[in-house]
């Protein structure tokens, strides 16, 4: 502050128009101005791949090349300009080769100022840039080209627009330093008026003759910095005022929903039957009001799919068109690899896809017709609702007008429609998801990749959606598949469930075979089971980790099999049972938690594995249990079904 102060206070402000409009302090700002426009200019043409190239390619040496783009950041700016000077003065490595071949001499000239000013500059905008690359999560580019945009139009219409505010910064950054550039310009360019005597060299010589007037200028200098930090409000440091996220613009009002319809029932309803989507959902109160609307789903043509994939996740799938498949699974299991492989999106896993008859495989993800709604959704922060909706549209070269239209249709039947200007900021994740949910089905996919796509979503909101997701893949003509850890979920929406486990599929069977014959002890724990590995004997199964079951209908001996025993088909009892159960075991209580109108018991018992009992809480109330109350549990042979493995 006291520096600043100092020159506020020793400014003559009654000479300051005379100062500034000085024949010699004009030309040093005009050539000021020009000298950092180029730099800025030379900055963004090699400092952009640059910084793109160290946050995104992966080659030796990255960190040395990073520390030699940032050098000019803490090098003193005489010894840049030496440098500068010993590279390409005449008797620098380049200066002689460039004077004879092209008759270029950098230094006492102009573009030497120009290339000192970038020399000390550039820093600024690579280390800016490359931040707002390096937070940038790929999801969002790779999103938009399972939407079908090429890597040019991903760059222009995502990634850009994303690095926006990190560019803008640097380059105001890269400016204001090169517009302040002193040691390197003087060392390498000298003190020339017109030529390469920039507005800092002057007020350095000023200072001798008439320091008022240096006073002046500094505080022209000064008040250029300030309008640039000004106007930058904080994005260089990344604080909050800085990066006026979407979050913080007004939203637009929120409109009373009952309003909504009739306000926006007349002017979307004419115009969506005319989409190419075919018989849009009119936008009646039942899109409006936020349930998603069921009607309205859009025929398309029959992909079926053949895919074999290799790496981590290890599998051949073959599905007619229009099957949906549960992609089910512990966590790590493989399954968003599984749908990764398929966009041909990771090195992990290699997939060789055919859709329809079209072999795919060698395909960028751009071009395969695979639309992906990944965990999070991936909305397009910097777009609103519906343009993220007709994104693949417009990607495929729908008109925008057409295209706005028809993602309007498609935002209705998810039951939207009315959030059509609000950005991603401003939705719940549930209404996020719908959105993301419509992006996807407008893209008309081959083939239809959701990641969780009902995780965000309320128990009723989610209800409603898994009807109208039902409806829409009931009429989608390729293959979906839904990864998902909520069984209800899986089967409910799907014609197979694929469990992986390991990155290896335990069982691709419709949902009811999977509930009733689970193949793996995490798919039956999954559906709410007790789960018993072990092995065949004549009367049961002998349990892995101890113990015996007695089953109804055993298999043949040797083989391995998992017991599966519904919860509640444990009775509990405080005294050993007298009746006809076959399995009995002593055992204590754990845990007791509530599972909607009924309680669910963890038992723990020497003599058998952990065991889940379901009651209902009168019982468990008669009984007096509690946690570490010993009780005896028993199960009748005949509910306890074996299934090999
Ligand atoms: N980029 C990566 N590099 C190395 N290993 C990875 C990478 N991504 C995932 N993995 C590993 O691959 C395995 C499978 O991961 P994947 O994300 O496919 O699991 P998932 O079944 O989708 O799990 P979740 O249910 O937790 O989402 C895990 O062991 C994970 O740690």
């Amino acid at each position: 502050m006291l520096p600043l102060a100092g020159i506020l206070a020793r400014t003559s402000w009654g000479d300051l128009g005379a100062h500034l409009t000085a024949e010699p302090t004009v030309r040093a700002l005009r050539l000021s101005l020009v000298v950092s426009l180029w730099a800025l200019g030379l900055s963004l043409l090699l400092g952009v791949p640059l910084a793109w190239l160290l946050a995104r390619a992966p080659f030796p040496g990255k960190a040395f090349v990073r520390s030699l783009v940032l050098l000019p950041m803490v090098l003193p700016p005489t010894v840049g300009g030496v440098a500068l000077l010993l590279a390409f003065g005449r008797r620098g490595l380049l200066g002689p080769w460039l004077e004879d071949a092209f008759g270029i001499t950098l230094p006492f000239h102009t573009s030497g100022a120009v290339l000192a000013a970038t020399f000390v500059a550039m820093p600024f905008l690579v280390i800016s840039l490359e931040g707002a690359l390096g937070g940038l999560r790929p999801r969002y580019e790779e999103t938009a080209a399972s939407l079908g945009a090429s890597p040019v139009r991903v760059f222009l219409t995502v990634t850009l627009p994303m690095v926006a505010p990190g560019l803008i910064a640097g380059a105001a950054l890269t400016w204001a330093r090169a517009l302040g550039e002193f040691g390197a310009t003087i060392t390498f360019a000298g003190n020339l008026p017109g030529a390469t005597q920039t507005l800092p060299l002057q007020v350095y010589l000023l200072l001798q003759d008439s320091p008022e007037a240096a006073t002046s200028v500094s505080l022209l200098l000064l008040a250029i910095a300030m309008v640039v930090l000004v106007a930058l409000r904080g994005r260089w440091t990344g604080t909050p005022g800085g990066r006026r996220n979407s979050a913080s613009r007004p939203a637009p009002p929120d409109r009373d929903e009952t309003a909504a319809t009739s306000a926006q029932a007349a002017p979307s309803a004419p115009a969506a039957p005319s989409a190419p989507a075919g018989p849009a959902a009119p936008a009646g109160p039942a899109a409006q009001e936020g349930p998603a609307s069921t009607s309205g789903p859009v025929p398309s043509e029959p992909w079926p799919l053949h895919a074999d994939v290799t790496g981590f996740t290890r599998l051949t799938l073959d599905a007619d068109p229009g099957t949906t498949i549960a992609v089910v699974g512990p966590n790590g299991a493989g399954k968003t690899t599984l749908l990764r492989a398929l966009l041909g999106l990771t090195p992990r896993a290699h997939a060789t896809l055919r859709l329809g008859a079209a072999d795919v495989t060698g395909l960028p993800t751009h071009r395969r017709g695979v639309a992906w709604v990944p965990q999070d959704g991936a909305l397009f922060p910097h777009l609103n609702a519906l343009a993220n909706t007709a994104y693949a549209l417009r990607a495929r070269g729908v008109p925008r007008a057409e295209a706005r239209r028809e993602a309007q249709g498609w935002l209705d039947r998810l039951g939207v429609g009315h959030l059509a200007h609000r950005r991603p900021a401003e939705l719940s994740g549930g209404q996020a998801g719908r959105v993301a949910l419509a992006r996807a089905l407008a893209a008309r996919p081959r083939l239809l990749l959701l990641d969780e796509p009902l995780a965000a979503l309320d128990q009723t909101t989610r209800a409603r959606v898994r009807h109208t997701l039902r409806g829409h893949l009931a009429d989608f003509g390729g293959v979906c598949l839904i990864v998902t850890h909520d069984p209800v979920e899986a089967v409910s929406l799907a014609d197979r469930v694929l469990v992986l486990e390991n990155g290896r599929a335990v069982q691709d069977e419709p949902p009811a075979e999977v509930t009733r014959h689970p193949r793996s002890p995490w798919v039956a724990r999954m559906l709410g089971r007790n789960a018993w590995p072990g092995t065949a004997v004549p009367d049961g199964l002998a349990l892995d980790g101890g113990g015996h079951l007695v089953v109804a209908e055993p298999l043949p001996a040797g083989g391995e099999a998992l017991a599966v025993i519904a919860p509640e088909s444990v009775s509990v009892h405080r005294e050993r049972p007298t009746g006809s159960p076959r399995n009995v075991w002593p055992g204590t209580v754990r845990e007791i938690t509530s599972g909607g109108s009924r309680l669910r018991l963890l038992i723990t018992s020497p003599h058998a594995p952990e065991l889940i009992a379901e009651i209902t809480p009168q019982a468990a109330a008669d009984l007096g249990l509690a946690d570490g109350v010993h009780v005896w549990t028993s199960v009748k042979a005949t509910e306890a079904t074996v299934v090999p493995l």
